[in-house]
């Protein structure tokens, strides 16, 4: 085995008429968090269903942890991790006792061990006699996440883990997938969060079925060679309607009183600015950011398929 854990090639999927998910290739080095972005149904679920064995393709190659998506789906599903966006669990057990039982429909040995040992790793120790169906949203998450590594697997799938998790929350269980990194693991995870997207060692974006970008953020930032300046004062909304139809401006959004205006052609659009605001207006060169470069992606994108 070499040292991808995920290594897919050209994986496509329909569903009927639907192409969910084209020529999807992603490789993914051992102990890598990788992030998975995209729109609501671009292909994530999809494509993650695939890599890990439950889901065959239609057409393509790869291997996961070394195994043959296409032949050795049941080894691949024993030594894998997948976390869904919804897990089930027993609400009226208590955090042990549900991933006891998880441990025992696995069939796993030396069960309390596994459990204990599990609960340590994830923090969950003062809370294990608590009822699952009285924890909050992050406590659910953290013992979904539990129970997918009773095995103990090396390669994590994790589905949307935070939705609708308070930021706290969401902080302390991404600590914990950087200390399950720090010891080998390998986790894939979807997230529609630009902030845990920007915690990934590296992340893929999906639209349409389509990976359109992946790699490391300032690599994919730095390949779109946008510029984007930031324009601060009042009267913001007016202004972007001015802006907006110039055809060098690619893209505007308004954070509080800052205009962040996006183009490909610096110098044309540092002169539009000047000459659209009259010297009014504090305007400086900021750093594109991800969710800058995922916009304009996915909006060139739409324009590609309805030209
Ligand atoms: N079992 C299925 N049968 C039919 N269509 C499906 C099935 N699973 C997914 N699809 C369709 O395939 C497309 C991709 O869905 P998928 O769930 O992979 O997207 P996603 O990016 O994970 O979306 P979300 O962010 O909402 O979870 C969608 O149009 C979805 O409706």
């Amino acid at each position: 085995m070499n040292d991808l854990c995920i290594d897919v090639h050209h994986l496509n999927k329909h569903f009927g008429h639907h192409h969910a998910v084209k020529d999807f290739s992603l490789q993914v080095a051992r102990g890598e968090i990788y992030g998975f972005l995209g729109p609501n149904g671009s292909g994530k679920t999809t494509s993650i269903r695939m890599m890990c064995g439950l889901i065959t393709p239609d057409s393509g190659s790869g291997h996961c942890l070394g195994m043959d998506i296409f032949t050795q789906r049941e080894a691949i599903k024993r030594r894998i991790g997948y976390m869904t966006q919804h897990f089930s669990m027993w609400e009226n057990l208590t955090i042990r006792e549900n991933l006891l039982f998880i441990a025992r429909l696995h069939n796993l040995q030396q069960r309390r061990e596994r459990v204990a040992r599990t609960l340590a790793e994830l923090g969950l120790e003062s809370r294990q006699h608590q009822l699952a169906g009285a924890l909050s949203g992050g406590w659910k998450q953290r013992m979904a996440l539990a129970a997918c590594m009773l095995h103990q697997p090396s390669l994590l799938f994790l589905d949307e883990p935070t939705a609708g998790v308070d930021p706290k929350a969401r902080r302390e269980f991404w600590h914990t997938l950087h200390q399950l990194s720090e010891e080998g693991v390998s986790i894939l995870v979807s997230t529609h969060y630009m902030d845990e997207a920007e915690r990934c060692h590296k992340v893929a974006y999906l639209s349409y079925g389509h990976l359109l970008a992946n790699g490391t953020i300032p690599s994919i930032i730095q390949a779109l060679n946008l510029t984007t300046m930031r324009i601060t004062g009042a009267g913001l909304p007016a202004l972007e309607n001015r802006l907006q139809p110039f055809p060098v401006v690619e893209q505007t959004v308004i954070f509080g009183n800052n205009l962040f205006v996006t183009s490909r052609d610096e110098a044309q659009l540092t002169a539009l600015i000047t000459a659209v605001t009259g010297g009014s207006y504090a305007i400086a060169k900021v750093d594109t950011n991800l969710e800058d470069a995922f916009t304009w992606l996915m909006k060139n994108h739409d324009e590609k398929i309805n030209n």
